[in-house]
């Protein structure tokens, strides 16, 4: 899909519904999180975009004003809580203020669990859960200080049968869940909602970083023998983080074509273990004999 794709495709939410608010898109320089800044111009929000390839910023930057937005861009990593800080005081002082922090930046790369050294958990760790929880702190201390409402919509992972040869990123993800249930009730009396959209396997440049094997296991991995689009995200992100989820916090939204209950996405390409063959596969005595 292409920036002009988004900037076309129908959208349930209403013309305007973000008239007038200021929402912060973490990686908005590519995949979903450009798709979801797409959806916000079009329903009239100003918009604050953050990753850490300046140029890729710049680009998406460019589409949003060509599509009447007010936006700004930051060139910052989330693993950072000083950037953090500095990036917070930059929304405060360019756009007064803050409504609605949608946390998409996140990544992993493919390995086996067993072979995961300590430098590549830790990263994946400090971008998906620390970085993450930077941001929804930094937002918090925000809306807390100027007495505003507000609202934090987090990126995680369709993680409900674990996710094997990304096992970093599954904890962490495991970690953004539980960290967005329980402070949805802490900072429920600051009027602030916390939720998380999960996604299954999206078709993004994202893809990009893994092999045909493992692009072509993620086609299959839910009933819906398809992979989803980064416009389907989007929405949900938009919905969660709109006021027609005003009585929804602490949930997780899966858009995932079913994959929590059939399919399974291989990261390095499926082991030949769970390669199934029924044909020559044994039954048990007792099975044998009800079979015939
Ligand atoms: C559910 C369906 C599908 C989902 C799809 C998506 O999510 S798509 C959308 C998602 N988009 C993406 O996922 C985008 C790509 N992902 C990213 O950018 C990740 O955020 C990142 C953590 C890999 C980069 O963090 P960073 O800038 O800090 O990375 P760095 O380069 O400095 O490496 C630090 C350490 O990590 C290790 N290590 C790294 N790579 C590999 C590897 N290939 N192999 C093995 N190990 C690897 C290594 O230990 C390395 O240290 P070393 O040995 O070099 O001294
Ligand atoms: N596509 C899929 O199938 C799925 C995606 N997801 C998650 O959805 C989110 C978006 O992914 P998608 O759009 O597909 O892929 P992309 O790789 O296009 O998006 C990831 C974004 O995160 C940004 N990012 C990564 N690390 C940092 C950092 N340390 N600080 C700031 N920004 C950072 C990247 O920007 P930059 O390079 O400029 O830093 C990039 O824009 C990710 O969290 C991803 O893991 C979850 C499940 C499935």
């Amino acid at each position: 899909m292409s920036d002009d794709d988004f900037a076309q495709r129908p959208t349930a939410l209403r013309e305007g519904a973000f008239a007038g608010k200021v929402v912060l898109v973490s990686g908005g320089g590519s995949g979903i999180g450009r798709a979801a800044a797409i959806l916000f111009a079009r329903l009239w929000a100003r918009l604050v975009l953050c990753g850490r390839d300046a140029g890729k910023l710049e680009s998406a930057g460019t589409c949003l004003a060509r599509l009447g937005a007010d936006v700004s861009t930051h060139a910052m990593s989330i693993r950072s809580p000083e950037a953090v800080e500095t990036l917070f005081a930059e929304v405060v002082d360019r756009h007064g203020g803050l409504d609605l922090l949608v946390n998409n930046a996140g990544g992993q790369f493919a390995q086996a669990s067993i072979d995961i050294r300590p430098k590549g958990w830790n990263a994946v760790v400090d971008t998906n859960l620390n970085g993450t929880f930077y941001m929804m702190q930094a937002a918090a201390r925000h809306w807390r200080d100027v007495a505003r409402p507000g609202c934090i919509v987090n990126v995680v992972a369709a993680i409900w049968r674990g996710m094997p040869q990304v096992a970093h990123t599954c904890a962490a993800r495991a970690g953004v869940v539980f960290l967005s249930k329980t402070v949805a009730t802490e900072w429920a009396p600051l009027n602030i909602r916390v939720n998380c959209v999960a996604p299954g396997t999206i078709r993004t440049e994202g893809f990009g970083n893994y092999s045909r094997e493992a692009r072509a296991s993620f086609s299959q991995a839910n009933p819906t023998l398809r992979t989803g689009d980064a416009w389907d995200i989007a929405q949900a992100i938009a919905y969660l983080g709109s006021d027609t989820a005003g009585f929804i916090t602490g949930e997780t939204l899966n858009v995932d074509g079913g994959s929590q209950n059939w399919g399974d996405p291989w990261f390095l390409g499926r082991p030949e273990y769970f390669e199934l063959n029924y044909a020559e596969a044994r039954l048990p005595e007792n099975l044998e004999v009800q079979v015939q």
